[in-house]
């Protein structure tokens, strides 16, 4: 026991003092960069907002005292400078995912940890064609029965408080399950999130997933941000501890085991799911993906899928509940093609409605569901990001929720103002530098789905419930863990109008 309380707290001090030595010998010359604190010196300060879900807080901080070029760890620096969009992101950017994406991974990694750019080409093709505009228009039927189900969860509960933010939770994860395994969790016909993780062994053991997996994430993404030997003194050290983060991460995994499992033996049923495409063998092979890989896939689904959308949802029912003369004005818009009792409008009827897509917009604006600097890192070589070079192996990022607040880009920035997308004189700016699913080619794959999702249940909600915030004077907390996720107090008097 002694010898192993002697090697923790040695490990612990090598990990503490290596960045301090680095920071005066200053290899990578970063120390012309401000940074807050002592951030510079350990990863230990950003790790602190990481697990008090309030990094984009600290960071939006940093960069109002020091400037829009900050270093937020000591190998990572975080820009706001506009042009670092395209430099880190775009096309033709050297600059792939960094080490976070490695240390989150399982034993395979899915489309969105891969680092290797051959590794995440060769996935992205194989998903490409499923989530394109064409074929998620083919599988509207299947988001209109989830649809159906969530306006019957809702009618039964009309007149009560009920915190919607679970509600789309519960839609999301059904719609997502329904798409990707021909099987839907059906929690809303079953108004909880219960269902089934699998252990290796064959046993299965229930599971609650939405906090599961918002416990399973705040862990990954605190534990991911550290540099790979403190991430993995981490992982161990919380796994010692048996903290309940690690179980969370194991749930999660357990039920994405459950549902792959589930999928492989009941087949795709009458139509192609998304995991079809990855049962497919490729080209000259004669079988399709290993099965760990199919279930890292299975894993970025589910995850990716469902969240973001859920607080894109949230955040925008919110946001209109909040300002309801516009509320009113796209309940009139869509009274000009939606009856009373029209519960799955036509996705392309709908595209056809300027008011609602720029309400969307501007939610996607105010509050990215993703808000998070994405991290990259920059390739052996270097590159140059808004003018400055930053040698090879640094990790850097924009983040999102400072560009698409950006008041030099935005007049009112903070405002919730659908009509500023229809102002000739913003768009510019709104279409280069508003980008809540990233750009070039790690961009979201799932954006189609994504917009679809958005576009039919706000037009559904709004046009058939009266809502009301049941605290008008509230604010929606923003509580970041990779994905920016609202508080969970967004209480809702929902009702039919008479
Ligand atoms: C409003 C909803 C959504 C938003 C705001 C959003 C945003 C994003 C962002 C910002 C990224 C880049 C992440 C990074 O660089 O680490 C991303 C990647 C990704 N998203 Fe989404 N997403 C949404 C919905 C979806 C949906 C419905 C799916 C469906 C499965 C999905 C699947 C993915 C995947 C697989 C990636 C990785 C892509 C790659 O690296 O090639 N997302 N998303």
């Amino acid at each position: 026991m002694a010898l192993l309380i002697i090697i923790f707290v040695a490990a612990l001090l090598a990990l503490i003092l290596y960045p301090i030595l680095e920071y005066f010998v200053d290899a990578k010359d970063l120390r012309r960069f401000p940074a807050p604190g002592i951030a510079a010196f350990t990863d230990l300060w950003a790790l602190r907002y990481h697990w008090s879900n309030s990094r984009y807080k600290a960071v939006r901080e940093a960069h109002a005292a020091l400037g829009p070029i900050v270093r937020i760890q000591p190998n990572h620096v975080s820009f706001t400078d506009p042009r670092a969009l395209k430099d880190i992101y775009g096309h033709g950017s050297a600059i792939m995912k960094s080490e976070y994406y490695d240390n989150v991974a399982g034993d395979f990694h899915d489309t969105a940890n891969s680092t290797d750019r051959a590794e995440h080409s060769r996935k992205r093709r194989i998903m490409s064609h499923a989530f394109s505009h064409k074929q998620i228009l083919t599988m509207e039927e299947v988001i209109n029965t989830v649809l159906i189900n969530f306006v019957k969860a809702i009618d039964a509960r009309t007149g009560q408080d009920i915190d919607i933010r679970y509600w789309f939770n519960l839609f999301t994860f059904d719609a997502i399950s329904s798409l990707a395994f021909s099987q839907s969790f059906d929690f809303l016909g079953q108004g909880t999130d219960l269902t089934l993780g699998q252990r290796s062994d064959g046993s299965t053991y229930p599971i609650h997933i939405v906090k599961t997996f918002h416990d399973a994430v705040s862990y990954a993404s605190m534990m991911g941000h550290a540099r790979p030997a403190l991430s993995s003194f981490i992982r161990r050290s919380f796994s010692l501890m048996r903290s309940s983060y690690v179980k969370a991460l194991e749930d999660f995994g357990a039920m994405c085991l459950y549902k792959t499992v589930e999928r492989t033996n009941a087949g795709p049923g009458e139509h192609r799911d998304f995991f079809s495409n990855l049962e497919d063998a490729p080209k000259g092979q004669s079988e399709g993906m290993p099965f760990g890989e199919k279930l890292a896939e299975a894993g970025i689904m589910l995850n990716a899928g469902s969240d973001t959308t859920a607080s894109g949802l949230t955040n925008t029912l919110w946001l209109l509940a909040k300002h309801p003369a516009t509320f009113d004005k796209l309940r009139a818009e869509l009274d000009t093609c939606m009856g009373p009792d029209t519960i799955t409008p036509d996705f392309n009827m709908l595209m056809a409605l300027p008011y609602l897509r720029v309400c969307l917009d501007e939610s996607l604006r105010l509050r990215p569901p993703v808000a998070i600097g994405l991290p990259r890192q920059t390739p052996k070589e270097g590159s140059t990001i808004c003018g400055h070079f930053i040698p090879g192996g640094v990790t850097v990022s924009l983040p999102i929720l400072e560009l698409q607040r950006n008041p030099t880009l935005f007049p009112n920035a903070e405002a919730f103002d659908p009509e500023r997308w229809l102002d000739e004189k913003q768009l510019p700016n709104l279409r280069e530098y508003v980008q809540p699913f990233s750009i070039g080619g790690r961009a979201c794959i799932g954006r189609n789905l994504a917009m679809i999702e958005l576009t039919k249940v706000v037009a559904t909600v709004v046009n058939r419930y009266d809502v009301q915030l049941v605290d008008e004077h509230g604010e929606l907390e923003m509580v970041e863990r990779f994905n920016m996720n609202p508080g969970a107090f967004a209480l809702l008097n929902l009702a039919i109008p008479l």
